[in-house]
């Protein structure tokens, strides 16, 4: 039973003070494994192949990243050389450019041999940061099941419908799309989850499954394709799903397929959320679909499914036809139009400019003076 105010996390720093220690996530849901990660490599690694995924903690995982380098030499070249390496290993989640800058900008001026110091301690900080943004974006939330539920005459459950993983193994902890989800169904509102498989990866049915099972909260795994159908039979009161950056317009990239979630949603009037903390804006971009970076993934990705057999072996296999060509997009980009809402750690917005604006004052452009 995973509670969340515990100090179990999907990062850490190991008793020796220095190395790494994460969840390996592509070992659930059939294994629960930690890996230590001791170099820059090894973390660049991590989250390459997804060891670590989920747009915060690749964020929190690249900042220990720049720790582990800084312990060779901490050098304004070893930290650059770090910056751009573990900025490389993943292109569409903003919070790992994020984190790395406020790691640079934490450590840049300070003395060489202040920085290794100052970098587990900043890397720390950012975690901690994201558990508390996380939690009041659960708090956020609620009200909106809540609403779900008062429409229906408090009557049956509350059947929420979300894509990929954006639970607490996405993030430090608790999660985002599923924040919301863990503090409703502990204040005991009968909230139930349509878990998307979320192909190929199987982010869904291999990582939100394992986590609401973990936490006992009802699910129910469906195929990709199964969403509109339910929508169109009122089996869904919302949709929440995560995101990996969102424009200063509410333009929301997030694991593929969530758009034609999006698409079905607005075509039965189901409310689609997204819930995200600040540092998953990218505040220099409008237009998504055009400027989001889409990751595009190994094609084996698609063309092999992993699975345990009865005897308890994990064997991979080939399920598409031999020889044929794939395309593996990992995201794509839902416009702000179809978005009823962002919820975020200071409340729930319209995914617009304005909207974000309203909880996010500060970003606005200062007025050009009359002089
Ligand atoms: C809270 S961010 C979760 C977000 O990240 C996932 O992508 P990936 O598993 O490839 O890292 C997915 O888009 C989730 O919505």
């Amino acid at each position: 039973m995973k509670v969340h105010e515990q100090p179990m996390r999907t990062i850490w720093v190991e008793p020796d003070g220095a190395s790494v220690g994460i969840i390996d996530q592509t070992r659930l849901p059939h294994a629960f494994v930690t890996a230590r990660l001791t170099t820059l490599e090894e973390v660049a690694h991590a989250i390459r192949s997804m060891q670590v995924r989920g747009a915060p903690l690749i964020g929190a995982a690249a900042a220990y990243g720049l720790c582990l380098a800084l312990r060779g030499k901490a050098s304004d070249e070893a930290l650059a050389r770090a910056h751009a390496l573990l900025l490389a290993t993943r292109p569409t989640a903003v919070n790992l450019r994020w984190a790395l800058d406020e790691m640079r900008r934490a450590l840049q001026p300070l003395p060489p041999q202040q920085r290794l110091q100052a970098a587990y301690r900043r890397a720390a900080a950012l975690c901690d940061e994201d558990v508390a943004l996380n939690r009041s974006i659960g708090t956020h939330g609620v009200p909106l099941l809540e609403a779900a539920w008062a429409k229906k005459g408090q009557r049956g459950r509350i059947n929420v419908l979300t894509h990929c993983n954006a639970g607490w193994l996405a993030t430090v902890d608790w999660g985002t799309a599923l924040a919301p989800v863990y503090l409703a169904h502990d204040a005991g509102l009968p909230v139930h989850v349509w878990v998307d498989e979320t192909r190929p990866r199987n982010q869904g049915a291999s990582l939100t499954a394992w986590e609401l099972g973990q936490h006992g909260v009802p699910h129910t795994v469906i195929a990709d394709n199964v969403g509109g159908h339910l929508m169109q039979h009122g089996e869904v009161d919302l949709c929440i799903v995560g995101t990996d950056r969102t424009t200063a317009r509410g333009d929301v990239a997030n694991k593929i397929g969530t758009y034609l979630k999006a698409l079905a949603a607005q075509d039965n009037g189901v409310p689609f959320y997204v819930a995200l903390p600040s540092p998953t804006i990218d505040w220099t971009l409008e237009d998504g679909v055009r400027d989001i970076p889409i990751e595009q993934r190994e094609g084996t990705e698609l063309t092999h499914i992993s699975g345990r057999l009865a005897s308890g072996e994990v064997v991979s296999v080939h399920v598409t036809a031999p020889g044929s060509p794939v395309a593996n997009y990992g995201f794509d980009v839902t416009p702000a139009r179809l978005v009823t809402g962002l919820v975020t750690e200071r409340g729930v917005c319209a995914a617009s400019s304005e909207g974000l604006l309203s909880l996010f004052p500060e970003r606005r452009a200062p007025r050009a003076t009359g002089t």
